[in-house]
């Protein structure tokens, strides 16, 4: 059985394939796959491994010989599931081992925002950096502010718990559904869209990218958050409205940003959000420790050992194909 993979992974998961008799091969160039390439490799293959890849409906069609297919990653909004599930090629996915680290992610960037910590690095390294200012350079302290999650699944959880813990914040969120667990873990009140925008000192988002929160926080999202707010998000990009954001922080809308996600990846070089203050961006590294990555290799691993045996996957997207 052969394993195509498109970017190098962990050796964590390289062993688990190889250990269960798999032939495997890695696209190793600095670079993703044009649709074309991606057909031709799996043509070989039974199965694909896929980190950061576009599967759409163009790449399924041509490849419905695949018995499987496992994705780096707990998003899947760059796959055409519909089309999959009609091909009946089961797709897997990594939750819950990244919750944590996604969740320090952001944290990391709700304190970079609230302490203008990017911005203030960047004066150092122009040499703007100049006396100690008693009344310059202030930030904003969190405690016993209140946290509003968009998206109260495993990462805002986390996210919840850190900043409950770390500043005894207030934990609102809004939801498909309600969370009742995390309403009693956490004492998480849920609230209208309308009411988290209103409340809330620190939005972080954590929902998936759908066609109901593509776009959510634009103008009139931003327009009804506090001037005193940050919003944070290590979701998605398109979750945001970047040029809404950009203006919503120059009118003072809001007050600070924290993005890992951004419209397009990467974002560009001059794009203004790097030099705004009380902004912080990421490329995109939510997830990036050794000991996540190594662990979100394994259960791509296992989602592949499971399809190749043509066993139900351990963590499928898509498990109606099954009934
Ligand atoms: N920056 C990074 O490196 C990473 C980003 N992510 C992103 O974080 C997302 C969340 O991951 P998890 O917490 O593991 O997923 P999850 O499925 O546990 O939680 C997502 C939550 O969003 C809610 N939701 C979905 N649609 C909604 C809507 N329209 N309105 C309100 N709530 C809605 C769901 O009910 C669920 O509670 C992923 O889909 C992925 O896009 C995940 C890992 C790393
Ligand atoms: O898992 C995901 O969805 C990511 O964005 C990277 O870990």
């Amino acid at each position: 059985m052969n394993v195509f993979i498109t970017r190098v992974i962990p050796e964590a998961g390289l062993k688990l394939l190889k250990d269960a008799g798999f032939t495997v091969k890695q696209w190793t160039e600095k670079r993703k796959l044009s649709t074309e390439e991606l057909i031709e490799e799996c043509k070989w293959a039974d199965a694909l491994l896929s980190a950061g890849q576009q599967l759409n409906r163009e790449f399924l069609e041509a490849s419905a010989h695949l018995k499987v297919i496992a994705l780096n990653s707990v998003g899947y909004d760059n796959v055409d599931i519909e089309t999959a599930t009609r091909l009946k090629i089961p797709v897997g996915n990594t939750p819950g081992v990244l919750s944590g680290a996604t969740a320090d992610t952001a944290f990391l960037l709700m304190m970079s925002a609230a302490r203008n910590a990017f911005f203030m690095h960047k004066t150092i390294i122009s040499g703007d950096w100049d006396f100690f200012e008693p009344t310059a350079n202030l930030g904003k302290e969190l405690t016993g502010g209140t946290l509003g999650i968009f998206g109260l699944g495993k990462i805002g959880v986390e996210m919840a718990k850190r900043c409950k813990g770390a500043f005894g914040m207030k934990v609102i969120y809004h939801n498909r559904n309600r969370n009742e667990d995390a309403e009693k873990e956490l004492g998480a009140t849920y609230v209208s869209f309308e009411e988290l925008l209103k409340q809330s000192d620190v939005i972080s988002v954590h929902t998936a990218l759908t066609p109901e929160t593509e776009g959510k926080f634009n103008a009139e999202a931003f327009r009804q958050m506090k001037s005193s707010a940050i919003f944070v998000n290590t979701a998605r990009g398109k979750i945001h409205n970047e040029e809404d954001l950009i203006s919503a922080l120059n009118e003072k809308l809001i007050w600070g940003a924290g993005l890992d996600v951004t419209n397009p990846e990467p974002m560009k070089p001059g794009n203004p959000l790097l030099t705004m203050p009380h902004v912080a961006v990421l490329p995109h590294i939510g997830s990036a420790t050794e000991t996540t990555r190594d662990a979100m290799s394994k259960l791509a691993a296992e989602n592949i050992i499971a399809g190749l045996k043509g066993e139900r996957l351990p963590f499928p997207v898509n498990p109606e194909i099954y009934s």
